[in-house]
C-alpha cells in the first residue's frame, strides 16, 4: 500500500532518522536549481515565452476541487492499472526528459532515472536524447517496465533504426513526439545561449546509431556531429507521415502533444494504440490553456478506444488523483523527478516518487474514492 510511506518516515523519525530530501515542490525545485550547473537551471526550469502556460498547467489544478465522500472506507486500496497487457501498480510515469543525462554529476542520469523507476514500479520513458545509449539505459534494469520516446528524425532509416533498437533493447511502447518539431521560443536560453545539444549533449542515441554514423562518416569530430544532428532532429510531420510511422513497428505507439478531440480520433482512426495529452510542460509554445483544461475534450473523444498518458504541471498527489477523474489513465512527472535526481540522486528520486503515490493513496482514501474505477468526474466540481 503506498500509503505505508507515511508510516515509514514517521517510524524512521521515531528512530532519530528525519528524511533527507524536501516534501515541498517549491523547496525542491529551489534547492535542485541550486545544485544544478547554471547551464541546466534555465534549460530545466523554463519555458516558452513569457511561461504564462507553463505556469496554467500547475495552477489549472487549482480550479477543481475534489469532493469528499463518506461511508466509503476502505482499508485496502487499488491503484493499479493495466497498460498495453501489463499490469502497473501504479498510474504514473515518469515523462521522457532530454537531459535527463546530464542532471546527475556522473553524466548518466537516464540509467539513473531507470534505476529509480526499476526501484518504484513506474514505467519510465526514456528521451530520444539520452547521454548514454538507450541499450545500456535499458540495460541498468532489464525487468522495469519500459517505454522508447521518439523524436523522429527526417532521415526516415534513421527513425527505423531507433525504433528497432528500442525493441530489442525491451522497451514495450513507443511514444510519438509531435510538438518539438521546431524549438519553441524560449527567452531563459535565448538569453543565456543554452541549448544542450548544440553542444554535443545528450546525442548518445544518435553517435551510437549505424546509420547516423552513416551519415556522418567515421570518427566526425563533435561539430560534424552536432551538424549532422541538426540537420536530421526537426521534421515537420504530418498526417501524410502517421501511416509510414505505424508500419516502423508492431508495439504500441502513443502520440504525444495530442490537445485537440479531433487530432486524438483521427490518431486513433489511422491506428495508433495511445493518445498522450501534454502540452510539453509549457516548454513548447506559449498563450495555450493549460494542458489539464485540454484532458475532458481529448477524454471525450477517446472514450474506451484507447489509453490516455497526461502530463503538464503534475506536482502533488492530488493532482495525480484530478487527473485521474478527468479520464486520464496514468500520469507523467516531467520536473518533478528530473529536479529531485538531481537533488537527491535515486533516493530523492525514490522518495520523489514514493511521495506521489502515496499521497495519491491516501487522497483516495480519505476522500472515499479507494480504487481509480471509482474516480470518475463526478469525483471533481469545478470551482472557477
Ligand atoms: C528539461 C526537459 C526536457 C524535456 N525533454 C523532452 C524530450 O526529450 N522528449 C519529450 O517528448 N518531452 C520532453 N520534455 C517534456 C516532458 O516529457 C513532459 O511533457 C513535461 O516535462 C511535463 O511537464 P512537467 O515538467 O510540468 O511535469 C522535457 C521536459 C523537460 C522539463
Ligand atoms: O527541451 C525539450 O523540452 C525538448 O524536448 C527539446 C529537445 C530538442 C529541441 C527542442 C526541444
Amino acid at each position: 500500500m503506498y500509503g505505508d510511506y507515511q508510516i515509514e518516515l514517521y517510524l524512521g523519525a521515531l528512530g532519530g532518522v528525519l528524511p533527507a530530501h524536501p516534501f515541498d515542490y517549491a523547496e525542491l525545485e529551489r534547492s535542485a536549481l541550486a545544485a544544478l550547473p547554471p547551464e541546466l537551471r534555465t534549460y530545466v526550469a523554463g519555458g516558452a515565452g513569457d511561461e504564462a502556460t507553463q505556469r496554467g498547467n500547475a495552477a489549472a489544478f487549482a480550479d477543481h476541487g475534489l469532493v469528499p465522500r463518506m461511508f466509503r472506507a476502505q482499508a485496502e486500496r487499488d491503484l493499479s492499472v493495466e497498460l498495453f497487457g501489463r499490469r502497473l501498480q501504479s498510474p504514473l510515469l515518469l515523462a521522457p526528459v532530454g537531459v535527463l543525462g546530464i542532471c546527475t554529476p556522473d553524466q548518466h542520469g537516464d540509467v539513473h532515472g531507470m534505476e529509480a523507476a526499476a526501484a518504484t514500479g513506474v514505467p519510465f520513458i526514456g528521451s530520444t536524447l539520452m547521454s548514454d545509449p538507450l541499450e545500456d539505459v535499458a540495460a541498468a534494469a532489464p525487468d522495469a517496465a519500459k517505454w522508447f520516446q521518439l523524436y523522429t528524425p527526417k532521415n526516415r532509416e534513421l527513425a527505423a533504426s531507433l525504433v528497432s533498437r528500442a525493441e530489442a533493447a525491451g522497451y514495450e511502447a513507443i511514444v510519438i513526439t509531435l510538438d518539438t518539431w521546431v524549438p519553441g521560443w524560449r527567452p531563459r536560453d535565448l538569453a543565456s545561449g543554452n541549448f544542450p545539444q548544440l553542444r554535443g549533449k545528450c546525442l548518445a542515441n544518435y553517435t551510437s546509431d549505424p546509420i547516423f554514423q552513416e551519415m556522418t562518416g567515421p570518427d566526425p569530430d563533435p561539430g560534424t556531429v552536432v551538424m549532422t544532428w541538426v540537420g536530421t532532429f526537426g521534421n515537420p510531420i504530418t498526417w501524410d507521415d502517421l501511416p509510414w510511422l505505424r508500419s516502423l513497428t508492431t508495439m504500441p505507439i502513443l502520440v504525444k502533444g495530442v490537445c485537440h478531440p479531433d487530432d486524438a480520433r483521427r490518431a486513433l482512426d489511422e491506428g495508433v494504440d495511445g493518445i498522450y495529452c501534454s502540452n510539453h510542460g509549457g516548454r513548447q509554445a506559449n498563450g495555450g490553456g493549460a494542458a489539464l483544461d485540454w484532458l475532458p475534450g481529448v477524454v471525450e473523444a477517446v472514450g474506451d478506444r484507447a489509453p490516455i498518458v497526461f502530463d503538464s504541471g503534475v506536482r502533488t498527489g492530488a493532482d495525480v488523483v484530478k487527473a485521474l477523474a478527468m479520464g486520464a489513465t496514468a500520469v507523467a512527472i516531467g520536473r518533478p523527478y528530473v529536479y529531485a535526481l538531481a537533488l537527491g540522486g535515486v533516493p530523492g528520486a525514490v522518495h520523489q516518487i514514493r511521495s506521489l503515490q502515496a499521497e495519491a493513496d491516501l487522497t483516495m482514501a480519505v476522500d472515499g474514492y479507494p480504487t481509480l474505477a471509482d474516480l470518475t468526474p463526478d469525483a471533481l466540481r469545478r470551482l472557477r
